[in-house]
């Protein structure tokens, strides 16, 4: 872990460019009080420091202490510091973020984060003179232009579809809170350069250099290509993901009406009368949405397959599918968890 402390800028693009963060910002209209996940890095220091400047007073900061490496005991004492500093509420939650088998590392870290926010956002806040504070209404998030371009060609790498491609979303809302991510359109640049103006520092996670990691690789690698190759990559990127999340909500739509023509548990006579892909996607969802796994698209090419050619009454249909298996019972099919 290394704190950074920034000189002054030195020239007018680093300004234009730090001016990006001002306008997301501007535009940035949440339900206030609202607090910032503070990580102590760059993106969300950017964040939080912005959002308190423009609402003084309404600004909380939460920092999770993953417990997964040494350097964790540093972040959480910068983050004490900045808010002590700039006088902004704080709470810190301590979680064990250790994955299970078959979990990737990441995704435990980031799933006992979500909840901790909550949980820290849900208990509430206390004043510089202890006593309680008015309950957050949302949450910021500072994942910023680089990190939607890094999820949306980790998305390809691994041949995902319309819904993987949609990458992050700006807003949502979960456990009665409203949830952004103000920063989508600003390149990561642009929040150091921001933090530079103002000689802010941040502290760096080692872990981001770590080149065993696909996304620090895309990172260092692959980006500065892009740069090069096209310049407008972010935002045209950006665009493509709107696409593919407007195509999956109509997937996702069509799917819907789809399960209550064929109903539940689905009816052989009736997923025959469908055209592949419409039957392809009624079954991915009918196993998604109902029993929570997802088909491997060879392990639903077999099963589209094999209800295409079931025209005898003694067809047998049994295939693995996600964690468990389809199979025929008479008319319709079922699915059980082995
Ligand atoms: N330990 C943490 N405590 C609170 N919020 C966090 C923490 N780690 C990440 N976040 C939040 O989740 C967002 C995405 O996390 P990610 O790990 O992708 O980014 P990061 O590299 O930690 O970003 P930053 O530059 O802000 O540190 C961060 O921008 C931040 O808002």
């Amino acid at each position: 872990m290394q704190a950074l402390p920034r000189a002054g800028l030195t020239n007018a693009s680093e300004a234009a460019s730090a001016q990006l963060v001002d306008r997301a910002i501007a535009a940035f209209d949440p339900p206030l009080p609202l607090a910032v996940a503070f990580s102590g890095g760059a993106d969300s220091s950017a964040l939080l420091l912005a959002c308190h400047a423009r609402w003084p007073g309404q600004v909380r900061a939460i920092h999770v202490h993953h417990g997964l490496q040494a350097a964790a005991d540093g972040f959480q004492r910068h983050c004490e510091q900045v808010c002590a500093r700039h006088g902004i509420p704080l709470q810190v939650c301590e979680i064990d973020a250790r994955h299970e088998t078959g979990q990737s590392p990441e995704d435990a870290a980031r799933q006992g984060r979500y909840q901790a926010l909550i949980q820290a956002a849900q208990q509430g806040f206390s004043g510089a003179d202890g006593g309680g504070l008015e309950a957050v209404r949302s949450l910021a998030l500072a994942q910023h232009a680089d990190d939607q371009v890094e999820t949306l060609l980790l998305a390809l790498s691994r041949g995902a579809g319309v819904a993987g491609l949609a990458a992050m979303p700006e807003h949502w809302q979960r456990a009665g809170l409203e949830w952004f991510r103000p920063l989508l359109r600003v390149p990561g640049q642009a929040l150091r350069d921001w933090l530079g103006q103002r000689g802010l520092d941040w502290v760096e996670d080692p872990t981001n250099t770590d080149q065993g990691y696909t996304r620090n690789r895309i990172r260092a690698q692959l980006l500065p290509v892009l740069e090069q190759v096209f310049p407008q990559f972010r935002s045209t990127f950006a665009r493509s993901s709107a696409h593919c999340a407007q195509a999956a909500e109509l997937l996702d739509e069509l799917a819907l009406s789809d399960l209550q023509a064929v109903g539940m548990p689905p009816r052989l006579k009736d997923l025959q009368a469908l055209p592949q892909a419409r039957l392809g996607n009624v079954l991915r969802h009918w196993l998604r949405s109902v029993h929570g796994t997802t088909p491997s698209t060879a392990q639903l090419a077999q099963l589209v397959a094999q209800i295409g050619v079931c025209t005898t009454r003694g067809h047998r249909i049994h295939i693995k599918v996600g964690c468990g298996f389809v199979q025929r019972r008479g008319a319709i099919l079922d699915w059980y968890n082995s």
